[in-house]
C-alpha cells in the first residue's frame, strides 16, 4: 500500500513548469507536509493525488484501497447537527452497529480535544473546533488518503496553535495523510516534509543578459 511519484511534473501553460523531476514514495502511518511558497503547485498536487488531474509528465500510482478523503480550509458542517453526529452518521452509513459507531466516535472526539462539546451543533463551535472536528471526520471512516488543504489558513495564531496540537492524531496505519501548508507550526507537527522548492525549475526570466 503506497503512493508512488516517478518523474511527475506539472504545468498549466506552454512555457512554465511548477514542478518537475517528483519521485518519492508516501506510506500510511506518516503524515506529510506538502510546503513551499504561493503559486508553487500545492494545490495542484493534491489534485493529481486525488486524481482530479493527471500529471503532464511521468506517472502517479496510487495504491491504496479505500477512499479518500477531504479536509479544506474553511470548516464545512451542518450548523444544528452535534459534533457527535458528525462522526456517527458516516460510519453508520459505512454500516457499523450503532453502539460501536458512537464509542469510536467518542473515542475520536477525546483524541481530538473535543469530548467536552461533543452535544454542541456545529453552529456553536469555535473555529478551532470546527476544524478539528474536521478532521476527526477526514480519519474516521479509515481512508486511504486524507488530503488537508491549508488547515489554519483561516485561524488566528492560538486557535492554529490547538488545530496543530490535533495534527498527530491523523497517524494511522491505514491512511496516508497529506497536508499542504504554509504553517511552519504545522509542517513542524506532520512526521514527514515534501519541500516542492526542491521541485521548482529555475526560471530565468527572458529579459536576463538581453
Ligand atoms: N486549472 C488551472 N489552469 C491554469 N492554471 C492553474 C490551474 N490551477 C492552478 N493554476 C495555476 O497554477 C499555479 C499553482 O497553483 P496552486 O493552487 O497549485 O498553488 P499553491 O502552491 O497551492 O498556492 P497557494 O499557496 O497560494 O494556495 C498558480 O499560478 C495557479 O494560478
Amino acid at each position: 500500500m503506497s503512493v508512488r511519484f516517478e518523474g511527475v511534473g506539472h504545468k498549466f501553460t506552454e512555457e512554465a513548469w511548477l514542478f518537475r523531476g517528483l519521485t518519492l514514495q508516501l506510506s500510511p502511518g506518516h503524515v506529510y507536509a506538502l510546503t513551499g511558497p504561493s503559486g508553487s503547485g500545492k494545490s495542484t498536487l493534491l489534485n493529481l493525488l486525488s486524481r482530479w488531474n493527471s500529471p503532464t509528465e511521468g506517472k502517479v500510482v496510487i495504491n491504496v484501497p479505500g477512499r479518500t478523503s477531504w479536509v479544506f480550509q474553511n470548516p464545512h458542517g451542518t450548523p444544528r447537527r452535534s459534533a457527535l453526529d458528525h462522526l456517527m452518521l458516516p460510519l453508520l452509513a459505512k454500516g457499523e452497529h450503532t453502539k460501536n459507531a458512537r464509542s469510536r466516535s467518542l473515542e475520536l472526539l477525546s483524541r481530538f480535544g473535543l469530548r467536552e462539546v461533543a452535544l454542541r451543533e456545529f453552529r456553536a463551535l469555535s473555529g478551532g473546533e470546527a476544524q478539528r472536528l474536521m478532521l476527526a471526520c477526514g480519519i474516521a471512516v479509515s481512508p486511504g488518503l486524507l488530503l488537508v488543504d491549508e488547515p489554519t489558513a483561516q485561524l488566528d495564531p492560538a486557535t492554529a496553535q490547538d488545530v496543530n496540537r490535533a495534527i498527530r492524531e491523523l497517524i494511522s496505519p491505514e491512511t496516508i495523510v497529506v497536508i499542504a501548508t504554509h504553517d511552519h507550526e504545522t509542517q513542524v507537527a506532520c512526521t514527514d516534509h515534501i519541500d516542492l522548492r526542491k521541485y521548482q525549475p529555475f526560471n530565468v526570466p527572458s529579459f536576463v543578459g538581453s
